[in-house]
């Protein structure tokens, strides 16, 4: 499918990135792309006009702009589950029409979204309190899709943060719900039990706790729950009221949802005006890639380079670094992302696929990354593209000189990964007076830098919720382009079942009720090992 690409690669594969700009001093200007503050640089990278012109039709082959609108209008894209894949319609504030199955979403949308509203404001004012006065606290209990989104928008919005204090309890690991509940108040807390299916154990099993520690402290779970999921049967098994319900339909995807109902710890802690400018921000998104050229439409220049790393250049691995404290939980929400949806092998015909899936994401903030792994991006044998993200303002503004020193870091290691270092220009940093010149040599070697790594930038005027909004669309966007290019559903998420059966079926294994009958000898030695040393 590639073909032309790769021989595009082979011919451009070893002339110098930096070069490319001696020779257009336009380059920046024509591998960026701005949308509404935004701007994508992908000019540090081998893509030329040639390449861009094959990559735009490869667009046209794959018949993208077909399949972007299905995206929009409710077809049922995501064939393997029979449903939409409708998560813009939970920003499309507008509330123009979107029909799935014959029937206009949007009402609902609204109604939902308005009695997340009116719950949130009466939380935060403390009309709504728990049996020991106002909310202080709220514990969003969900794992995957029902936890990354908020708890890594949380974070990210920390400045805007002046309603009660979120948390985010996802591990079945006791120690996460025990080390979060520590020191909260138990009736003064506000728990939200956050799954589409109301089924994952990690969930349910958290829930169950923090009920029992409500239920210990002389809480009121009936005033204190709030549940939010797409089985409302199940929310009442739980015994969570009605009113306290925040429901959404199946059409919307778990690592797709914090637009949603999934948000509602974000919108209590930040407050309505700013989740609806994160809404909006996603909702600008929407209208830019809906109705922008291929060649100006930074959803889709995102995905382009990201193949051309991947699948044409070979490079197994993108790297995802912000240059921005608080966007720390962003590499594990992509990874979520980008991976549980175009992580396949199988393409959407139920053929193999003929080329690599998505590749592995992974990363840590700027510049705490800088001391850590990056001396295998720069000197390792492995190529690994890197995606940087960086504010030109940060939020402290009596620490101006961190965020310069923070900006000059993200900007010197793009500039360097490009253009290395030379054995010329080593040696001359070398020279000292008694150095040998077999010492020299030797030094030199280890020094040197051989460049012409490709990364890309993404800059933003400073991380509002607006922008950060902008952000997670463009990267869900980047996966549906992605994900229709290699003609692969990004929308179910199969892979993740065998493992959850398995653990299911080894539970009583491991609590030595039953014998490891049938496992392999690995497995059945671990167990062995586990019983013997649970009482030391
Ligand atoms: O919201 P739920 O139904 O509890 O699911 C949580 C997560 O589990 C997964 O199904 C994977 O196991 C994700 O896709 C999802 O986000």
């Amino acid at each position: 499918m590639f073909e032309r690409l790769r021989t595009l690669h082979t011919a451009v594969k070893d002339r110098s990135i930096f070069d490319l700009f001696q020779r257009d001093v336009s380059r920046a200007e024509q591998f960026s792309i701005d949308t509404d503050n935004l701007r994508f640089d992908f000019s540090k990278t081998q893509i030329d006009e040639d390449i861009l012109q094959e990559l735009g039709a490869l667009c046209k082959a794959r018949k993208l702009d077909v399949m972007r609108e299905n995206l929009f209008s409710g077809a049922l894209i995501n064939e393997t589950e029979g449903r939409a894949a409708l998560h813009t319609a939970l920003r499309n504030l507008d509330g123009d029409p979107v029909y799935c199955d014959g029937q206009d979403v949007m009402p609902e949308v609204l109604a939902t979204l308005e009695r997340m509203q009116a719950f949130a404001k009466s939380v935060r004012s403390g009309a709504i309190t728990g049996p020991g006065g106002g909310f202080l606290d709220v514990v969003n209990i969900g794992i995957g899709g029902s936890d990354l989104g908020p708890a890594m928008a949380a974070l990210a919005l920390t400045p805007y943060q002046d309603g009660p204090r979120c948390h985010f309890v996802s591990n079945i690991d006791g120690a996460h719900i025990t080390d979060t509940l520590h020191h909260l108040d138990p009736r003064r807390t506000l728990v939200i039990v956050a799954s589409k299916s109301f089924t994952t154990v990690e969930a349910i099993m958290n829930a169950k706790a923090a009920r029992d520690w409500v239920l210990a402290g002389g809480g009121d779970p009936a005033a204190q729950f709030v549940a939010l999921s797409t089985a409302v049967d199940k929310t009442r098994e739980f015994g969570i009221p009605s009113e306290r319900v925040f429901g959404f339909s199946d059409w919307v995807g778990g690592r797709y949802s914090i637009w949603g109902p999934i948000g509602l710890s974000l919108m209590i802690g930040i407050g309505c005006e700013d989740f609806n400018a994160f809404l909006l921000g996603g909702q600008a998104m929407d209208r830019h890639f809906r109705t922008t050229a291929w060649s100006e439409n930074m959803p889709v220049m995102l995905a382009l380079t990201g193949l051309w790393h991947h699948q044409i250049c070979g490079y197994p691995t993108r790297a995802v670094i912000p240059y921005e404290q608080r966007l720390s939980r962003l590499p594990a929400y992509l990874q979520q992302l980008e991976m549980e949806s175009n992580g396949k092998s199988i393409a959407m015909d139920g053929s193999d696929l003929t080329e690599p899936s998505g590749p592995i994401v992974w990363g840590e903030p700027g510049t705490n990354a800088q001391h850590a792994f990056f001396q295998l991006i720069h000197q390792g044998t492995i190529v690994v593209p890197c995606e940087f993200l960086v504010g030109a303002l940060g939020h402290e503004k009596d620490l101006n000189s961190h965020h310069q020193l923070l900006v000059a870091n993200c900007l010197a290691q793009s500039e360097a990964l490009m253009r290395g270092r030379s054995a010329d220009e080593t040696r001359i940093l070398l020279q000292e007076p008694g150095l040998s010149a077999v010492d020299l040599e030797r030094q030199v070697r280890h020094r040197v830098f051989e460049g012409n790594r490709p990364s890309t930038t993404l800059i933003y005027p400073k991380l509002t919720p607006y922008i950060l909004g902008q952000i997670i669309a463009l990267y869900e966007h980047r996966v549906f382009v992605e994900g229709a290019l290699l003609g692969l559903n990004s929308y179910d998420q199969w892979g993740v079942e065998l493992g959850k059966t398995m653990a299911t079926s080894l539970v009583p294994v491991v609590a030595g009720e039953i014998p490891a009958t049938g496992k392999d000898g690995s497995t059945a030695a671990l167990v062995d090992y586990v019983l013997k040393h649970r009482d030391v």
